[in-house]
């Protein structure tokens, strides 16, 4: 008989269905998460109840980590089940297409199911997806980057035959997929590449896919008289009381209990949202090859009590401290830190190196969070650019000047812009800091300064965007066809924006080559890809 897995407090309710069930209507995010887009003009009356217990056989995995099923031709969306199994749910929420469901228990398990090793898997926001082995999750990346490219970009995809055919939007890739998908090495190899299609590698992963983040942003407050630390509970505000993050180092965990005992010792209060004052948010950075650390303490009041003595007694329990901060944010816009930052004790400012060079963090510099996979992510970059020494590098979205510095080692020239001034000041510093000096760095958006670029007359032989989310803007895909750089290595974080977006550089005369997905964030949803693509008429 099949082993049943009871639905425990790991396969707790996501936030878009709480949303959903409380407004009655489906918001923006429950749209998008609906059934393929083929089916969504016609209305279904759904086939199931309000409460009613189902049967539900799960064939994909949702855009938060939720199993994705069907019942009686019926969309479920599930959180704790895999693809493969079948499941027994509770009906919780009804839209026209699809509907939410509580797991109840596991009654066919999929052989890659394992056990979270975290004991709050499920309750809190961090990790979505820890039930499934770490191979298969490598998979279903992969995967989820050749459906988008597919389904979104038109593309196709080598081995994964062509829009519309195989699996539904979702799916899985499950071993028997996997073992019908041919070699890379094969396609590359293939007598005619472009006919091939687009080649997407198997997903680089980690060797220890744990304590992987070189930054955490722990959460303060106070409940019933006492400070509780530790992480949002999915889709709210409420603080989950938590000494340990499989994710995070053992050092940041380390920090994060001194820093609350400390702080009650001292009687430093912590942030309550009804009195509103006291320690709100704990930021631990960690120069991976360095060890140095820096601590952010956030406070919502410009006052933070014994603020010194605090620094002092944090510094004499942890080794490495190189940098105490103190950030104001008194706002509630979502962000964590507000502008103004005071140091309390060291540097206003730790080091860390990827590849040979090496970079200044402050507390506001964004820097990837994942050590490891950055340096693998960085090096695809480098490799896709091509460089023998003689090329000018647009680097667009460049942030601290990260993969500009380590492109300007191979190139003659290379030019970064980035939206934040703060952020080019960082690039700036840390050019110096390198010695390097064929770098130059502008603040603005890409999508205006790069036509100011082209028009005094710069050529790029290799154009590299890295944006945020919401992918590239049209008008600077529109800039980028225009100035016809050899090669375009597209960074993503976001595989359907960039599915988008390869879309219009294909159909402004590039050819994607290959896709090479890397894992910087095991155990959750979020998939990094970096893709080549050549202008038409041209070698790779
Ligand atoms: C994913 S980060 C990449 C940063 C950098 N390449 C790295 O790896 O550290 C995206 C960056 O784009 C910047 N950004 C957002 N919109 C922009 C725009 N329209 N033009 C230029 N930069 C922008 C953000 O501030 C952020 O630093």
């Amino acid at each position: 008989m099949a082993k049943r897995y009871g639905p425990s407090g790991r396969t707790k309710r996501g936030g878009s269905q709480e949303r959903a069930e409380r407004n009655g209507q489906p918001d923006k995010r429950d749209r998008r998460r609906g059934p393929s887009s083929a089916s969504a003009s016609s209305a279904v009356s759904a086939p199931v109840a309000m409460q009613e217990r189902v049967k539900v056989q799960v064939n994909g995995i949702g855009h938060e980590g939720e199993g994705v099923g069907r019942t009686d031709g019926f969309t479920l969306f599930v959180h704790g089940a895999l693809p493969g199994e079948q499941v027994e749910a509770q009906v919780t929420g009804i839209k026209k297409q699809y509907g939410f469901a509580r797991l109840l228990q596991v009654l066919e398990p999929s052989p890659q199911r394992v056990e979270p090793p975290c004991p709050v898997f499920g309750e809190c926001g961090g990790c979505q997806l820890q039930h499934l082995d770490y191979e298969a999750q490598l998979q279903w990346k992969r995967r989820h980057v050749a459906d988008n490219l597919r389904r979104i970009g038109k593309l196709h995809v080598a081995g994964l035959g062509e829009v519309g055919e195989g699996s539904a939007p979702g799916r899985s890739l499950n071993g028997e997929e996997e073992a019908r998908t041919p070699t890379v090495a094969a396609l590359v190899d293939a007598a005619d590449p472009v006919a091939a299609g687009v080649v997407v590698h198997p997903t680089i992963g980690m060797a220890d896919p744990w304590r992987y983040r070189n930054k955490v942003q722990v959460p303060f407050g106070e409940r019933d008289g006492r400070v509780v630390a530790g992480f949002f509970a999915t889709g709210s505000h409420r603080i989950v009381d938590a000494e340990r993050c499989l994710i995070r180092s053992e050092t940041a965990d380390a920090i994060v209990s001194i820093v609350k005992e400390e702080a009650g010792q001292l009687g430093i209060p912590a942030y309550d949202a009804g009195k509103q004052s006291g320690l709100r948010h704990v930021i631990v950075k960690t120069g991976f090859h360095t060890g140095e650390t820096m601590i952010v303490l956030v406070t919502d009041k410009r006052k933070l009590p014994h603020a010194k003595e605090l620094a002092a007694r944090i510094v004499k329990r942890v080794p490495g401290v190189a940098s105490v901060c103190h950030n104001v944010h008194d706002g509630s816009d979502g962000t964590v830190m507000g502008a103004e930052t005071s140091v309390l004790w060291g540097n206003d400012r730790i080091y860390d190196t990827i590849g040979d060079v090496r970079f200044a963090i402050s507390a506001h510099s964004f820097y990837q969070v994942n050590p490891t996979q950055t340096e693998v992510l960085y090096g695809k970059a480098l490799e896709y650019a091509g460089l023998t020494g003689n090329e000018t590098v647009i680097d667009a979205y460049c942030g601290v000047g990260t993969i500009s510095l380590f492109l300007a080692q191979r190139a003659k020239r290379v030019y970064g812009v980035e939206v934040v001034p703060e952020a080019i000041e960082d690039a700036r510093r840390n050019a110096e800091l390198n010695g390097i000096d064929n770098v130059e760095f502008a603040v603005g958006k890409a999508e205006e300064v790069l036509p100011t670029w082209r028009a005094a007359g710069v050529r790029a032989d290799v154009i590299v965007v890295d944006p945020p989310r919401k992918g590239c803007d049209a008008a600077l895909l529109e800039t980028i066809v225009a100035m016809q750089p050899r090669r375009v290595v597209y960074v993503s974080c976001n595989p359907s924006t960039l599915a988008r977006d390869l879309r219009l550089l294909e159909d402004g005369g590039y050819r994607t080559v290959e896709v090479q997905p890397v894992d910087m964030f095991p155990h959750t949803v979020h998939v990094e890809s970096v893709a080549l693509l050549v202008r038409n008429g041209t070698d790779r």
